[in-house]
């Protein structure tokens, strides 16, 4: 029941996606498929000698043949543009959901899992929706089947019904296992796509130690690979006995009406005639509505995946898409408060958890703010809760006094601009125009106009050291012009000069014109800089008190 509706899921999904075209494909499949029935019956009539040869007849016989055919052919054109326009649709709103999933969702489902549901269960939903119009097209053909051997002879129908519920419900016994094993291989394949990442994220790790490649490779991946390939053999084997057994059950349909019924019961010769052709005729799309079983089961375990990722594709994003344009890009704030913010890990299957907070901080615009603590101690947790990249579990987030709530987070996030240590830096600048023009003083400032210049607005390379790549998302920032920076470790990566550079230059000046600056740093050497120093023990904060500079390190030379 659950698997219907589902299907009925799918369906509405392609019919929502494009309504005029499905509605098209369908009527032009039951075309088809009238015409089928239609020359079937004249067949039928001229092979028992019931019909003329005449012009007429030849004229009907080409009409029909040739409307089955553009009918076929537009019902197909359609199918395939439904797939593509679907597929596109799909690729941009489930990224869409993505985009606009809690931070937390996203970290506590990993990278892995999106991306397998970004490419493996995207590819076959939309091959599973593309087979949902032609598995129409074919269920109308054999409607127009029916049709005609109702009027050839009630029996033969009746014989014919039994056979064919028979027939799908020894099928779906013996693919109901195969089912199970395709939506058991789907999660090995996130295990799967995780030990993919770990093939190229560690790609060093993995050539420096020949026996942990073997390993890796041998016995992690080679592991989930073959059970992987056991399940999908075991339930494409399943699938293979269930078509082949639908086709067997056609020649005993054939027999049953040709051998059996005759000794049972009176039936006419064209009666009989008529319904072997149709039976013929009938196993065409048949046999594609079984051969399209695998794909929409395949199709119906992504969907299932989707939606359990919490990324369900009925949820709409075109409220989230129409409040991007309206957002003020630079607002600007008085006060920003955290009163009693709480946030807490929580891991599955783990009894242990870490809490940050609660904490009370307050933060005002041309502030220099300096972050410490231990690894571990919870400051990029603070980061994250600061920027309303989580939301506080307890306590609240207020700016100007007003409380951040679900429907203002987006606005909030909008006073931020932020480098974290695992920033990513993008080929291109985006949701940018007017601050182009800035862009090769900032590469000057930050030395870098030697290794990238600004080509549209992509970056013509991003290909540089681990520094650079930082000095480079520190341009993005600065063009960004907001009201409130983050810093988690920016420093890290630089060589002391720029160290010096940054400190002792950049961030005065951000706080010169009336930037509120948040800098985690474990730099003691510059911790003077700062206007107020907090350090985050055990993910509790305490106010440090200011220490005099220790001796600098040469500066850098321009
Ligand atoms: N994604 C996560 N899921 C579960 N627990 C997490 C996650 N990220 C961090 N933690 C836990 O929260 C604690 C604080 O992590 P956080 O990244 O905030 O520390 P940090 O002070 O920034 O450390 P570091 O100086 O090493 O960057 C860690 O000890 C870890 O146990």
């Amino acid at each position: 029941m659950a698997r219907e509706a589902g299907r009925m899921n799918l369906l509405s999904l392609l019919f929502q996606a494009s309504k005029g075209r499905f509605l098209a494909s369908v009527l032009s499949g039951l075309v088809s498929g009238a015409c089928g029935a239609g020359l079937i019956a004249m067949i039928n009539r001229t092979l028992s000698g019931n019909q003329t040869h005449g012009t007429f007849e030849v004229a009907a016989f080409v009409g029909l043949v040739a409307v089955a055919l553009v009918s076929r052919i537009a019902a197909q054109v359609l199918i395939s543009q439904i797939n593509q326009d679907a597929l596109f649709d799909l690729r941009l709103k489930t990224s869409a959901q993505i985009a606009h999933a809690p931070l937390r969702q996203l970290e506590e489902q990993g990278s892995h899992r999106l991306l397998s549901a970004l490419t493996e269960d995207l590819f076959h939903l939309t091959n599973a929706m593309a087979m949902l119009p032609r598995l129409v097209i074919n269920a109308s053909t054999v409607f127009g089947c029916l049709v005609y051997m109702v009027m050839l002879s009630r029996t033969l129908l009746l014989a014919l019904v039994i056979c064919l519920v028979l027939g799908i419900a020894t099928y779906r016994l013996s693919t109901a296992r195969a089912v199970r094993d395709m939506r058991r291989a789907r999660e090995v394949q996130d295990e799967l796509m995780l030990h993919f990442r770990g093939l190229t994220d560690g790609i060093k790790e993995i050539k420096l130690h020949a026996r942990r490649r073997d390993d890796f490779l041998s016995r992690v991946v080679a592991d989930a690979a073959g059970r992987v390939k056991d399940l999908q053999r075991r339930a494409a084997t399943a699938f293979a006995v269930g078509s082949s057994w639908g086709m067997f059950l056609f020649f005993v349909v054939i027999g049953v009406l040709l051998f059996l019924l005759p000794r049972l019961t009176e039936v006419s010769a064209a009666a009989l005639v008529g319904y072997t052709l149709a039976v013929l005729y009938l196993q065409t799309p048949l046999m594609s509505l079984m051969e399209g079983m695998p794909l929409l089961s395949r199709g119906e375990v992504s969907r299932v995946k989707l939606e359990a990722l919490g990324l369900s594709l009925a949820s709409s994003t075109e409220m989230a898409r129409g409040t991007a344009a309206t957002l003020d890009t630079r607002p600007s704030f008085q006060t920003l408060e955290l009163r009693g913010a709480t946030h807490r890990y929580q891991r599955e299957h783990d009894d242990q958890t870490f809490t940050l907070g609660p904490i009370d901080l307050e933060l005002r615009p041309g502030e220099l703010l300096f972050i410490v603590g231990g690894n571990g101690s919870g400051k990029t947790t603070l980061a994250k809760l600061i920027t309303g990249l989580y939301s506080p579990q307890e306590g609240q987030i207020l700016l100007d006094g007003q409380p951040v709530t679900a429907q203002s987070q987006e606005h909030y996030r909008q006073h931020f601009s932020a480098v974290f240590s695992d920033f990513h830096l993008f080929d291109r600048l985006m949701g940018m125009d007017g601050e182009l023009s800035q862009v090769q003083g900032f590469l000057e400032r930050l030395k870098l106009e030697h290794k990238v210049r600004l080509d549209g607005k992509a970056f013509s390379t991003t290909a540089l050291s681990q520094g650079q790549r930082k000095r480079l998302a520190l341009v993005t920032t600065l063009l960004e012009d907001r009201s409130i920076y983050l810093f988690d470790e920016w420093a890290a990566d630089q060589d002391p000069a720029f160290k010096t550079v940054f400190y002792r230059e950049l961030l005065p000046e951000l706080k010169r014109r009336g930037k509120a600056v948040v800098v985690i740093s474990h730099d003691d050497r510059y911790f003077d800089v700062a206007d107020r120093l907090l350090r985050v023990e055990s993910g509790r904060l305490v106010s440090e008190p200011l220490s005099p500079p220790l001796a600098e390190p040469p500066r850098a030379v321009s």
